[in-house]
């Protein structure tokens, strides 16, 4: 079923769809961990439905342009991860953190002894077990401009505009987790945001982010696409220090949904 699209473009329709505490899910799954320092590992995911931003190259469309899920308790949720063998997951959406209940779910999945990623594009931050904040600021190319926009003529460019980045956001996470910042790369021209958004993040946090904590992953949501960006972007990790991270899931299953 649809998930409200409200203004913010967030789900609120807890009330109307689902009772309070549940979580609007759009997959749940089990595969490798394609990005980031733990790519390899057996995984399960769940990807929550709805997003405050709207990137134009949005790979989980269903969650983000047009949300689309069902509402699951989070013991069932717990159940279905239980249902697989891996001791690792990794909440994703859409944008995980705006739900409330994405708190209780990790709190849960902490208790029984999951290893839990968030995957997250750091404009919202909640106390809750994370054992690693993947952490993916949207630089300025992610922006739905008229040109690009996936659904309608740029309606949402301004709105996305002014909350992909929050420094003091960004900061928070860095204390109070460990965290990765994957950034997606488009090309040669994205880096200079991301060495002035690192610095600007170094000054205000009170935590170190050394350059291996900073990723640069190709955009590309098919074995294609990735074709076109992944060697730039790996040049560009090797120029500036960076760390580069593939996405394995793309390389072995494309853009296959479930994986
Ligand atoms: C769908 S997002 C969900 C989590 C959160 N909303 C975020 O953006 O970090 C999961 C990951 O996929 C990345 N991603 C989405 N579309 C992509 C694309 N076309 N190419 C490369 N990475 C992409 C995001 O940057 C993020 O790291
Ligand atoms: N295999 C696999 N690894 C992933 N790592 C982050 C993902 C995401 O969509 O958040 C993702 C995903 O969708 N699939
Ligand atoms: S923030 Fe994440 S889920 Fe939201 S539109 Fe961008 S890539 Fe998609
Ligand atoms: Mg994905």
């Amino acid at each position: 079923m649809p998930v409200a699209d409200d203004a913010d473009g967030v789900d609120e329709a807890v009330d109307r769809s689902g009772s309070a505490g549940d979580l609007p899910v759009n997959e749940l799954f089990c595969s490798l961990q394609g990005e980031g320092r733990l790519a390899g590992v057996p995984s399960v995911f769940v990807r929550t439905s709805g997003c405050n931003l709207r990137c134009w190259f949005c790979d989980s469309y269903h969650t983000s342009w047009e949300p689309t899920g069902d509402w699951y308790s989070v013991e069932d949720v717990v159940a279905a991860v239980e249902g697989y063998d891996a001791d690792h997951v990794v909440l994703t959406g859409g944008e995980p953190l705006v739900h409330e209940a994405s708190v209780d779910l990790l709190d849960e999945l902490h208790d029984r002894g999951y290893h839990t990623t968030v995957e997250t594009n750091g404009t919202i931050y909640r106390d809750a077990p994370i054992d690693l904040a993947s952490v993916s600021p949207k630089l300025a190319s992610s922006t739905p401009t008229a040109d690009r926009d996936p659904k309608g003529d740029g309606e949402w460019a301004d709105r996305h505009e002014d909350r992909r980045l929050d420094v003091p956001t960004l900061s928070e996470l860095v204390e109070s987790y460990e965290t990765q910042l994957k950034f997606v790369v488009t090309g040669p021209e994205d880096v200079a945001e991301i060495e002035s958004l690192v610095s600007r993040v170094r000054e205000a946090a009170d935590a170190a982010v050394p350059d291996d904590r900073v990723l640069l992953m190709p955009e590309g949501q098919t074995r294609d696409e990735l074709e076109a960006t992944r060697g730039v972007v790996a040049d560009l990790a090797i120029e500036y220090g960076y760390r580069y991270t593939p996405r394995l899931h793309v390389d072995l299953w494309n853009d296959a949904p479930g994986t």
